[in-house]
């Protein structure tokens, strides 16, 4: 198994945020994770990256445990709803941000990001400064300088929050895509049930600093506790009362 989180507990003083987390992943996968507000979502997310220091439990990630590895070493990308862009780079620089970091030479950096900014529909944009983007075209700008370094899990806490929905929707597609061509590792927290059924390839349930993952989108769809049963018999209703 690719990511393997066992028995992680994490407390902020007296509260327990996160108790006894178990779960896998394999490579390649997309697992969406979805919970109320102050569940623990990004209190996992973050010990997963190295930001936060869990009580107890095993992070292994490729068969290595990682937990007392730095965040810069452990090729872990944490992405945001807000993250920001170097302002004072214009978008190829951020997307080439990290390569050159790697010192890759100019030829191969120029290909990568020629390349990633085809992918992410941004031709005719690289010498615009963030300040200049919308905020869906920052979003994707980030997403770029996230997987063009090829990380072996991507971390995303609510990526499409701020977006419109029709951005918003544009951007699952885009992330579908990206994910499969780079072969992208992620766990995916979002708030939106649709949008986690259609960015995981598997779902999880976060309840008080507890992950349930399902077996299968028709267990998940069927369980009571995730609300999507209810979400069925709203639209169902309506569909009854204006026929
Ligand atoms: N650094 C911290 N110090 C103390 N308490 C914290 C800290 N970080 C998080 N918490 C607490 O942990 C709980 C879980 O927070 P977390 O941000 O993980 O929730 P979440 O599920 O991501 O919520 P949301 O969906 O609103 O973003 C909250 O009660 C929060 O106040």
């Amino acid at each position: 198994m690719f990511l393997e989180i066992k028995d992680i507990v994490k407390s902020f003083h007296n509260e327990h945020v996160v108790k006894t987390l178990n779960f896998q992943l394999e490579a390649h996968q997309t697992l969406s994770i979805l919970g109320k507000s102050g569940c623990g979502k990004t209190t996992m997310l973050k010990t997963i990256a190295g930001l936060v220091s869990p009580d107890s439990g095993s992070i292994i990630l490729n068969g290595e445990r990682i937990n007392d590895k730095k965040p810069s070493e452990r090729n872990i990308v944490y992405l945001y709803q807000e993250d920001l862009l170097f302002p004072h780079l214009n978008i190829f620089e951020n997307i080439a941000f990290g390569l050159r970091l790697k010192k890759l030479s100019n030829t191969d950096i120029t290909e990568r990001v020629s390349q990633m900014i085809k992918s992410l529909e941004l031709e005719g944009q690289a010498k615009k400064m963030p300040n200049q983007l919308s905020g869906g075209q920052r979003q994707r700008v980030s997403f770029g300088r996230a997987i063009i370094t090829e990380p072996s899990l991507l971390l995303l806490d609510e990526p499409f929050g701020s977006l419109d929905a029709g951005t918003r929707q544009r951007m699952q597609v885009l992330f579908k895509k990206l994910t499969k061509e780079y072969q992208i590792t992620s766990l995916f927290v979002t708030h939106d049930l649709k949008e986690a059924v259609l960015m995981g390839d598997k779902i999880g349930y976060m309840h008080k600093g507890q992950l349930k993952v399902y077996e299968g989108k028709k267990e998940f769809i069927n369980d009571p506790n995730t609300g999507v049963q209810h979400e069925i018999a709203f639209w169902d209703g309506l569909k009854v009362n204006s026929d």
